[in-house]
């Protein structure tokens, strides 16, 4: 077999699935122990999303459950009453008020289940809404760290996909269940009434029933587990083949038969894991029907042996069996919106665990600010992990910026620059040490005053699918700038403005190609964007990262002539390989495997002929050996 070219054939499992199938694993009773949390999730949902249509949806289909279980025993008496003894004619005229109830008890069924499922339609897409724009919200501002934690990226994907569709079942699941209890009391009441046993022999009847749905139920969300990392690599594949980004090198590299083989692989996979769970559940529901026919049978002949010892008496007889035929109906009913729910539960563990991480992920607000415009950051023995990583990325590092500085980092590739600028911007968190803006510790302010004064460019710039215009806005949407001078400074200032000059509609061109009449830019072009927005930010401290790694010579000495226009007045961190764009930086620190191994002025750092020396002696040949 050849070897895996998307992923790898082991991967590990998410842990949170671990919990989930413990869930899948568990008992019946179990299942049903757990279903009041899941009920009690969906509906406070369901209240949050809109009280009005919740109440009016439970009304509906508590409305259309009592007229259909009146209706119920409205036909049973209809029955008994028309087999009892005496003249047919009696007998008729008996059974027609109870006929006139049923008649009328079905034409309201019919009237209040309609509106209950149009109340249900517009209740459900209300439910969906309101447990995305939730588990957007709470997304939106959990820890960046968190993205780099593989396993929540894929619970979110799985949340999003499955868990909230899910919960919109689940709000059909419950008016279902809701109006099947309402027919199974009727029909128990019914049968009880006849005789007291009936019930319970209709109850033991549909027990195999339940036992095969909801072991069938399990079984799925066993496989659905099993599979998830197969469905994200065979995700992962069919995006390669089909993407834009990698159409070019995938005809380029002819790699397209070698990925195509590999997505028909994985797909295989998958699908034989389907086609062996299906036979698994196929089994598991005819030994279910197997018994209930059983149990079924067994009940006739209880009510045979009723009527042979007299317990029943014979002019009931037929009422009982409409009676048992209809608590059984009513019974299955109820246990397959129970089975529903319970199915949907399972998804929905995927919502309140995504919610609970998130949660556990996000710092809430607090009081303390961060200093307007530090005069001081310090750094204090910082040590930083990637999660799941044992070996440190940033060890040890103690510096001092001061504002007005524009400090340089530098240092051969995974050295730890862009790190430690998300670490001295507060955007990651120290394992160790202290960062501190003034004195002030980060760890003791409140996240949104420090992002609020940040700027980062990267060297890979966000491409918003927006137009040219709010691609630079979106640096702060909220700056006052009502004739649109900053923003042309702005665009000036980073070479921009010569890109947008060039676009059919100016500013206003979307730059996306996924949009009609929409156009995308160059990789260079791109970051004369994102420089420009990194300006329009106006940020006191202002990170910039590789941010002209892909311009041309003239537009890269513009935009570092912009940066040191800037003034006195902030903080450039600025990371770059080319180490003639450093000279003018007022301290260069050199990284290397997460430490600190120099820093000081490029003088200096020549003077002393350390590692920063040799890096800048590497580039200077490479210029001279070119010109000779
Ligand atoms: N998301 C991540 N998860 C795990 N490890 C990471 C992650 N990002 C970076 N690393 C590791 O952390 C270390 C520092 O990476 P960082 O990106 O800070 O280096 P860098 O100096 O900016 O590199 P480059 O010059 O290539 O941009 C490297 O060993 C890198 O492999």
């Amino acid at each position: 077999m050849s070897e895996p070219l998307v992923g790898v054939d082991a991967m590990v499992e998410p842990n949170w699935t671990r919990q989930d199938r413990q869930v899948a694993e568990s008992g019946l009773w179990r299942t049903l122990l757990a279903l009041p949390s899941a009920l009690r999730m969906v509906i406070s949902l369901s209240w949050q999303a809109s009280r009005p249509h919740t109440v009016l949806a439970a009304v509906l289909t508590v409305a259309s459950g009592g007229a259909t279980a009146f209706g119920l025993i409205a036909t049973t008496t209809v029955f008994t009453s028309l087999l009892e003894s005496g003249p047919t004619a009696d007998r008729v005229l008996a059974a027609l008020p109870a006929a006139v109830s049923m008649v009328v008890a079905f034409i309201l069924r019919a009237l209040l289940d309609s509106a209950a499922t149009a109340e249900q339609s517009i209740l459900r897409p209300l439910v969906e809404k309101a447990a995305n724009e939730r588990v957007h919200r709470a997304v939106s501002t959990v820890d960046l760290i968190t993205f780099e934690d593989a396993e929540y990226v894929e619970l979110l994907r799985q949340c999003l996909q499955m868990g909230v569709r899910n919960i919109g079942t689940s709000v059909q699941s419950i008016s279902g269940l809701l109006s099947s209890m309402f027919n199974l009391a009727a029909a128990v009441v019914t049968s009880g009434l006849l005789h007291p046993v009936l019930p319970i022999l209709v109850l033991v009847s549909v027990l195999p029933q339940v036992w095969a749905s909801t072991r069938a139920a399990r079984l799925g969300f066993a496989s659905y587990l099993r599979t998830l990392s197969r469905m994200r690599r065979l995700s992962v594949a069919s995006q390669l083949l089909t993407d834009r980004t990698t159409a070019a090198e995938m005809r380029a590299c002819t790699a397209g038969p070698a990925l195509l083989a590999e997505y028909r692989r994985i797909n295989t996979q998958i699908a034989d894991e389907a086609r062996r769970v299906d036979l698994h559940k196929t089994g598991i529901r005819l030994i279910g029907r197997g018994a209930t026919g059983v149990g079924t049978g067994a009940c006739y002949l209880a009510l045979g042996f009723l009527l042979y010892n007299g317990s029943l008496p014979l002019g009931l007889a037929s009422g009982a069996v409409v009676a048992l035929r209809l608590a059984s109906s009513a019974l299955g009913g109820t246990m397959s919106n129970i089975n529903a729910l319970y199915e949907s539960s399972l998804y929905l563990d995927l919502y309140t665990t995504l919610l609970d991480k998130t949660a556990a992920a996000t710092r809430p607000p607090l009081a303390a600010q961060a200093p307007a415009n530090p005069a001081v950051i310090s750094l204090d023995h910082v040590a930083f992990s990637y999660p799941g990583q044992s070996d440190e990325a940033l060890r040890d590092i103690s510096l001092t910026i001061l504002r007005g500085q524009t400090v340089a980092l530098v240092g051969e590739n995974g050295s730890g620059k862009s790190t430690l600028a998300k670490l001295i911007t507060g955007l990651y968190r120290p394992a160790d040490g202290s960062v501190s803006w003034d004195g002030v510790d980060l760890s003791d302010v409140d996240d949104g005053s420090v992002r609020q004064r940040i700027g980062l460019v990267m060297q890979e710039p966000a491409r918003w699918p927006m137009t040219a215009r709010d691609n630079i806005r979106i640096g702060r949407l909220d700056r006052p700038d009502p004739h649109g001078e900053l923003l042309a400074w702005a665009a000036a200032e980073s070479g921009a403005a010569d890109v947008v000059a060039g676009l059919d509609l100016g500013l206003d061109t979307v730059l996306s190609r996924q949009f009609e009449g929409g156009r995308d830019l160059s990789g260079g072009q791109w970051q004369r964007i994102g420089v420009a927005r990194g300006l329009y930010r106006d940020a006191p401290v202002l990170v910039a990262d590789e941010p002209t790694a892909a311009m041309d010579a003239r537009a890269e000495q513009a935009v570092f002539e912009s940066l040191r226009r800037l003034g006195d007045d902030r903080t450039t961190i600025l990371i770059t390989h080319r180490l003639a764009n450093v000279r003018h930086a007022d301290q260069i620190i050199v990284l290397s495997a997460g430490r600190i191994v120099e820093s000081g002025r490029h003088d200096d750092l020549v003077a002393a002929g350390g590692e920063y020396a040799q890096m800048l002696a590497i580039q200077a040949a490479a210029f001279t050996d070119s010109v000779v």
